[in-house]
C-alpha cells in the first residue's frame, strides 16, 4: 500500500548526485521555499572512502554504493558493466576526480545544437567559474571562492615530466592552466581535491552547508520508481523504502537528476517516453516522446599499461604491504602522497587530424597501472604506467530503456559504440598518438614498452579489435533524456519536459552531445544554470499568479459593485428627491462598473 507522505513540496529533486546537490542548495537558498531532495543511496554523512581519493577502488567494488548496469556489447564495443555512484554525492563521490571543464569552442557547439545561447561559452565559463575555488587563483577563466576546490596535479614527479617534454617532442602545445579557454595542448590536470587533500564531492560542495535548512528536507536510502502525472502536470512522485511504498507531492516542480541510466527509466516507467517502447515494456503510454532513452552517447576509452624500467618511477606498489601503510599514514598526518591524487596526473586534447576544428582525442597519463583484462582486477605487479585514449564526442548512439513495468527490473541498455567511421577513425587516432608519446626519445630512459596486451595491436582492424576487447566506458554517458529546439526533442533549451508540465530534468541525460572530455564539471555547471531557470519561471508563475489575483480581485470587486449598483437602481425610485446620491469617488468607478440592470 503507498503510503501518502505528509507535506507539500515547493520542488522535488530525485537523485543527490553530480547535479541533484547543486539544485538541492540553490533552490533551497530561499528559506520559504520547501525543497525535498530524494537519494538512493544510505548515509547522509557520505562514506569515508570518498573523501580519501586514493580510496576509490574500494568504493568502486562495493555494490552497496555503486550500480552496476550490464550493457549490451555491440558490434564492436566491449561487453561490459556501467559502474555509477549510490551514494550521496552520486558518481562525483567515486569518480576520477579530474575537472574538465569544456574550452569555448565546446561550448560554441553546445549552444548550435541546442539552439540556444544558454548553453554558450559566456554562459557557461560563468557558471563554471561560480562553481570553483582555484588553486591558481581567480581570473577572468578562473573561479576563486566557489565551493568546489580545485587544485592542479603536482609538482610532477620525474616521470611525468618526462611525459611533458615528450608531449613538447611531438609538438604539442604545454598548456599551463586547465581553465584555458582553448584546451588544445598537454598539461597538468586539475583534481576535485581540496588543500588537505580531500575529495569534494558535490554533496560535500553544497549540501553538507545546507543540510540544517529548514525548509530542505533529504530521505535517503529512498528509490524513486514513477513521477506521477495528473492532466498533463506533474504533481509528485513515488517511490519506496524498503517494502515502504511511498508518495511525495509537489505543488512546484519534479526534477530529475538520477542520471543519464535511470532518469529515462522512471520516465518510461511513469508512461512518458516512445509509446512502441513502452507497449514492448507493457507499460501505458501517458505522454508520447520519441526520443526519451534514445540519443544515449557515451565516450569510449582504451587503457594501455606501459612497462617501466625502474619501481621507483611507478605507484603499482603503494596500496600493498607495508607501502600502503606508510601512505595511509602520510596521507593522515599530511593530506599528501599517493593517496590525495586524482585519477590521472595529465591530461592532453589533441587532434586526430590537421584540418579538425578542435581537438577531438584526450588522452591522460598516471604513475600506475590496474590489469586491463577483464575478470582480473587491482594493479599490476610490475612497475607501469598507464596511458589512456579517449576518442571525444562520439556520434554513435545507442539506447537505455526500461526493460518492463516493474522497478525492480534492470534498464536495458546498448552503448552502441564505434558504430561511425569517424567515430572509429578518432579510435584508431587516439592510440596511435599515445604511442607516438611513449616512444619519444624523452621517455626513453623512463619506459621499456607497451605490455603485450595491447602492444600486439599494428594495423586499423588490429586497433578496432583491441577496442573491441579491452576497450571500456570512460563513465561519461549523456544524451539520454536530450535538450534540443525540435518539437520531438525530450526538453527544451530550460530543460522543460516537452509535453509534461513541471516537469524538468537535469543531469548527464540532458547533453545531446558529450560536451568536454568528461562530464563532472559540465553537469554540475548545468544545474547552476537550472537553478537559474527554475527560480525565474517560478517568478513568471508568481507574477502570473499574482495578476489573475489582481484581476480576480477586480472582477470581484466590479461584480460586488455592480450588484450595490443594481440594488441601489432598484432602491432608488424609493429615494427621496433631496437625499445624498453618488460621491465623486462611486462616480469615478462607474465606468468600468457593469451597467445595472433595471429591475424587472
Ligand atoms: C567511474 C567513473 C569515473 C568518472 N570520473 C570522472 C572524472 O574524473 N571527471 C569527469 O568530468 N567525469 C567523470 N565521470 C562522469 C561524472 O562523474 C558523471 O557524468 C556525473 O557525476 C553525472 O552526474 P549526474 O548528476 O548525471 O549523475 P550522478 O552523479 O550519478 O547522480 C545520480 C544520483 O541519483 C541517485 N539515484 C539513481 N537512481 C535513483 C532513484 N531511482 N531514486 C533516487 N535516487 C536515485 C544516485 O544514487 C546518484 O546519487 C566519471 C564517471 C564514472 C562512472
Amino acid at each position: 500500500m503507498t503510503e501518502a507522505q505528509a507535506g507539500e513540496f515547493d520542488y522535488i529533486i530525485v537523485g543527490a548526485g553530480a547535479a541533484g546537490s547543486v539544485l538541492a542548495e540553490r533552490l533551497s537558498a530561499d528559506p520559504e521555499t520547501r525543497v525535498l531532495l530524494l537519494e538512493e543511496g544510505k548515509g547522509a554523512g557520505g562514506h569515508w572512502a570518498s573523501s580519501v581519493p586514493g580510496a576509490s577502488g574500494w568504493l568502486l567494488r562495493d555494490p552497496s554504493r555503486v550500480y552496476r548496469y550490464q550493457v549490451e556489447p555491440g558490434a564492436r564495443g566491449p561487453a561490459e558493466r556501467w559502474l555509477r555512484g549510490r551514494m550521496p554525492g552520486g558518481t562525483s563521490a567515486v569518480g576520477a576526480m579530474l575537472w574538465l571543464r569544456g574550452g569555448a569552442a565546446d561550448w560554441a557547439r553546445m549552444a548550435q545544437v541546442t539552439g540556444s545561447e544558454d548553453w554558450d561559452w559566456p554562459e557557461m565559463s560563468g557558471a563554471l567559474r561560480r562553481l570553483e575555488h582555484h588553486a591558481f587563483g581567480g581570473s577572468e577563466l578562473r573561479g576563486r571562492g566557489g565551493p568546489v576546490s580545485l587544485r592542479l596535479a603536482g609538482p610532477l614527479r620525474p616521470l611525468m615530466q618526462a611525459v611533458m617534454t615528450a608531449g613538447a617532442e611531438s609538438g604539442w602545445r604545454q598548456r599551463e592552466d586547465p581553465n584555458e579557454a582553448d584546451p588544445e595542448g598537454l598539461g597538468p590536470a586539475a583534481w576535485t581535491i581540496d588543500d588537505k587533500g580531500r575529495r569534494v564531492t558535490a554533496w560535500t560542495a553544497f549540501v553538507r552547508g545546507a543540510k540544517d535548512r529548514q525548509n530542505l528536507r533529504i530521505e535517503t536510502g529512498v528509490r524513486v520508481d514513477r513521477v506521477l502525472v495528473d492532466e498533463g502536470r506533474a504533481y509528485g512522485i513515488e517511490g519506496r523504502r524498503g517494502s515502504a511504498q511511498l508518495l511525495f507531492r509537489c505543488r512546484g516542480e519534479v526534477i530529475l537528476c538520477a542520471g543519464a541510466v535511470i532518469t529515462p527509466k522512471i520516465l518510461m516507467l511513469s508512461g512518458i517516453g516512445d509509446g512502441m517502447a513502452l507497449r514492448r515494456a507493457g507499460i501505458e503510454t501517458r505522454h508520447h516522446s520519441p526520443n526519451i532513452g534514445r540519443g544515449l552517447r557515451d565516450q569510449m576509452m582504451l587503457v594501455t599499461n606501459w612497462r617501466l624500467r625502474h619501481w621507483r618511477d611507478s605507484d603499482n606498489r603503494a596500496y600493498s604491504g607495508g607501502r600502503l601503510w606508510v601512505n595511509a599514514l602520510r596521507y593522515l598526518l599530511s593530506g599528501s602522497g599517493v593517496m590525495s591524487q586524482g585519477g590521472a596526473e595529465l591530461v592532453g586534447f589533441l587532434s586526430s587530424h590537421k584540418a579538425a576544428e578542435r581537438p577531438d582525442i584526450m588522452i591522460t597519463a598516471a604513475a600506475h597501472s590496474h590489469e586491463v583484462v577483464p575478470g582480473i582486477s587491482g594493479l599490476e605487479t610490475e612497475p607501469g604506467m598507464r596511458l589512456t585514449g579517449h576518442a571525444l564526442r562520439p556520434e554513435s548512439s545507442g539506447y537505455v530503456f526500461a526493460d518492463g513495468p516493474d522497478p525492480d527490473m534492470a534498464p536495458r541498455i546498448e552503448a552502441n559504440h564505434l558504430a561511425t567511421e569517424r567515430d572509429r577513425a578518432r579510435a584508431i587516432a587516439a592510440l596511435r598518438r599515445l604511442r607516438e608519446l611513449a616512444r619519444r626519445p624523452a621517455l626513453s630512459e623512463f619506459v621499456e614498452g607497451e605490455t603485450v596486451i595491447s602492444a600486439w595491436a599494428k594495423s586499423d582492424d588490429d586497433i578496432l579489435d583491441l577496442y573491441r576487447r579491452y576497450g571500456r566506458s570512460a563513465g561519461h554517458a549523456v544524451g539520454s533524456c536530450a535538450m534540443g529546439p525540435d518539437d520531438l526533442d525530450p526538453l527544451d533549451s530550460r530543460l522543460r519536459l516537452r509535453g509534461i508540465e513541471r516537469l524538468r530534468v537535469c543531469d548527464a541525460s540532458i547533453f545531446p552531445e558529450v560536451p568536454a572530455g568528461g562530464t563532472l564539471a559540465p553537469v554540475m555547471a548545468a544545474a547552476l544554470r537550472a537553478a537559474e531557470f527554475i527560480l525565474a519561471d517560478a517568478a513568471e508563475r508568481d507574477g502570473e499568479a499574482e495578476e489573475d489575483a489582481e484581476l480576480k480581485a477586480t472582477s470581484e470587486t466590479e461584480d460586488e459593485a455592480g450588484e450595490v449598483a443594481a440594488e441601489a437602481a432598484v432602491a432608488q425610485p424609493e429615494t427621496p428627491d433631496d437625499s445624498p446620491t453618488e460621491t465623486p469617488a462611486d462616480s469615478a468607478e462607474a465606468p468600468s462598473a457593469p451597467a445595472p440592470r433595471p429591475a424587472a
